[in-house]
């Protein structure tokens, strides 16, 4: 029968065997990644992803591509011990028909042997490939996260043709699939390709012929498993294809709802009061109807995709019995072997149900690629988007800008413009004629502006809106934005809060918060003032940064800025007239793209 195995020299068998094939895998894998980066685009995606991370001239050098070899030749070795365990059953068994104990306890010591080593490549293999898909993890958060920061791509991502949607979901739950993912598949696959060809060698020499319908099939069992996961793989394929639809869908519908009920709480104090409860109640439980249907959809369809599978699993668990019995009661073959055969059998079925199995994962595998690389041309595109020349200088002076909607229609037309040291303009006109617009272009982040502007860069200007971002932490870290908190001592801060009238703030400094909810807009925008101080720029560009101010305090910050920075530029948006005096210039700008400049009477 040729089932026995030398068991004195099997370690060396084995050894040989596991490096022969991990060789071949490797190989063969190396080879099968080339021509999948070259012919599918899934491949390429893959590469683009992964690639950097693995090439030994990477950030971590040979780490990674060692890691993947290292859980490859454990994978071989859990085959191998496999089909050692196989043979030991074989025999444990044939011992017990045999009434024959000294056999018997001798299997029962290999066993321990195979079982020791068994748990220990187990646990090692746990080890070996969750670290990898960890710093596997960090390396590309950290590459996606600098590339999506990178030219203001986050920003200016809104102005692509196809903007693209839920960064955040792509950084933080894509990336956290993607290693975990190809890690499981890649292994799978390998692991299930030399499992299969294993033990469909060992059902091979187990199997006999069989007569079916007076035609003898030599070898019988080897076909009957293939012939019967194949068909099975059809139906549980067919069944189970909705299922693929109905997940992506599941995603999508928990997203939405998921967004709504942030959405209602980011801006729960407007709902409040307006009292929106009514219509804020309508929207979430339409998007959690939605939710609902699929996941109705989703058991239902379970309900038949689960009922075949188990089925078809129960069915092959009798099924190489029902086949070798005859043998067996013939007495050609050993209740080992018969044993024997039902084990190979159920491995050659899990080897090749994993490629069916695997199916499913690998459509949304596939999915995370797209919106991974996805992320990554979005950021390149916004990057490569249009801008206003801007070259360095130590005042400002505009000329030939041209600020355009995005529908073409133009906001601002060549607008010229010098403000030297210490000058001051004060920028006014209608609601919607394109100040805030105007102060875009000028901070290069509208698209559609063309025209050369000079100024000074990086912390030389300094861009305030009308509610400056306050970040989450802590107030000294609101205040020293976007510098590190860390660099502003306790003195500095509270005199920067005195001096932008907040004083009862100073003994709050190391207090986290959501700063933006529980400071009113007027604090913040003095807070706003107070960074101004901290980052002494050259040119400041106020965009309505004292809207919610008092004409009184309005007055003093501006008074603030002359007297701590006399030979600062100060451009200011605005609508109020008493934002005139503190101010030399006023340029008005028309509905239309026209525009005027005068100069202002001081008080
Ligand atoms: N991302 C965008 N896509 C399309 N149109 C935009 C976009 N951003 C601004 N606009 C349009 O550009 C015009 C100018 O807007 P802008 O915010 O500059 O006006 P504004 O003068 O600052 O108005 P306000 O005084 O009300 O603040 C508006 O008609 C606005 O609808």
């Amino acid at each position: 029968m040729g089932t026995e195995l030398d068991w004195s020299s099997e370690w060396l068998t084995s050894s040989i065997w596991i490096v022969s094939v991990f060789v071949a895998t490797a190989l063969g894998s190396a080879l099968l990644l080339v021509l999948l980066t070259r012919y599918t685009v899934w491949g390429r995606q893959f590469r683009r992803l992964a690639f950097p991370y693995f090439s030994p001239r990477g950030d971590e050098g040979w780490r990674p591509l060692l890691s993947v070899l290292l859980i490859l030749l454990l994978a071989i070795m859990s085959v191998r011990l496999n089909v050692l365990l196989s043979y030991q059953g074989n025999g444990m068994l044939t011992a017990l028909q045999n009434l024959d104990a000294p056999s018997f306890w001798r299997y029962i010591g290999i066993f321990c042997i195979l079982a020791t080593i068994h748990v220990v490549r187990s646990m090692y293999e746990v080890y070996v490939q969750t670290a990898l898909i960890i710093r596997w993890r960090v390396w590309l958060t950290d590459r996606m996260i600098t590339d999506w920061l990178d030219g203001r791509a986050y920003h200016k991502g809104r102005y692509t043709p196809a903007a693209v949607d839920n960064p955040d979901q792509r950084i933080q739950e894509d990336i956290n699939s993607f290693p975990n993912d190809s890690i499981t598949l890649g292994v799978g696959a390998v692991s299930s390709l030399v499992s299969l060809v294993s033990f469909t060698l060992i059902l091979w020499q187990l199997s006999g012929p069989l007569t079916l319908l007076g035609v003898e099939v030599p070898r019988a069992m080897t076909f009957i498993v293939f012939a019967f996961v194949i068909i099975a793989s059809v139906f549980a394929f067919r069944i189970g294809r909705p299922l693929i639809l109905l997940n992506f869908l599941q995603e999508r519908f928990n997203a939405s709802f998921r967004y709504a009920l942030v959405r209602l709480r980011e801006n729960s104090e407007n709902v409040a009061f307006q009292r929106g409860e009514r219509v804020e109640r309508g929207v979430l439980g339409t998007r959690f109807s939605d939710v609902i249907a699929n996941a109705w959809a989703v058991l239902f369809r379970l309900i038949k995709f689960r009922g075949f599978n188990l089925s078809v699993s129960q069915i092959s668990v009798v099924l190489p019995y029902i086949i070798q019995a005859p043998r067996f009661f013939s007495q050609q073959i050993t209740l080992g072997d018969l044993n024997q055969t039902s084990s190979a059998f159920g491995e050659v079925h899990d080897a090749l149900s994993f490629f069916r199995n695997a199916y499913d994962e690998f459509a949304s595998y596939r999915a995370v690629l797209n919106r991974l690389t996805g992320l990554m041309d979005a950021d390149e595109a916004a990057r490569a988007l249009p801008a206003a020349d801007v070259e360095e200088a130590d005042d400002l002076q505009v000329h030939d800008l041209t600020v355009r909607r995005p529908d073409e229609g133009v906001l601002v037309d060549d607008l010229d413009l010098e403000l030297a040291a210490g000058a001051s303009l004060l920028v006014t006109g209608p609601s919607g004629g394109g100040k805030t617009t105007l102060m875009r272009s000028l901070a290069q982040l509208w698209p559609y502006a063309a025209g050369s502007v000079r100024r000074p860069t990086g912390d030389g200007s300094l861009f305030l809106p009308q509610q400056p971002y306050l970040p989450l932490g802590t107030l000294r870290d609101a205040l020293a934005y976007p510098g590190p908190g860390t660099e502003m001592d306790d003195a500095r801060a509270a005199d920067l809060l005195r001096k932008v009238q907040l004083p009862q703030l100073a003994d709050q400094l190391d207090e986290v918060d959501d700063w933006s909810r529980r400071l009113s807009p007027g604090e913040q925008q003095r807070l706003g003032f107070a960074r101004i101080l901290v980052v002494r720029p050259k040119v400041a560009f106020l965009d309505e940064a004292t809207s919610a101010l008092d004409e009184g305090l309005e007055q003093s910050l501006y008074n603030l800025l002359r007297e701590e920075l006399p030979d600062m530029v100060i451009v200011s948006v605005g609508h109020r007239s008493s934002l005139r005096r503190f101010h030399d210039e006023l340029l008005e700008l028309d509905t239309d793209g026209r525009w005027e400049r005068s100069a202002l009477q001081q008080q």
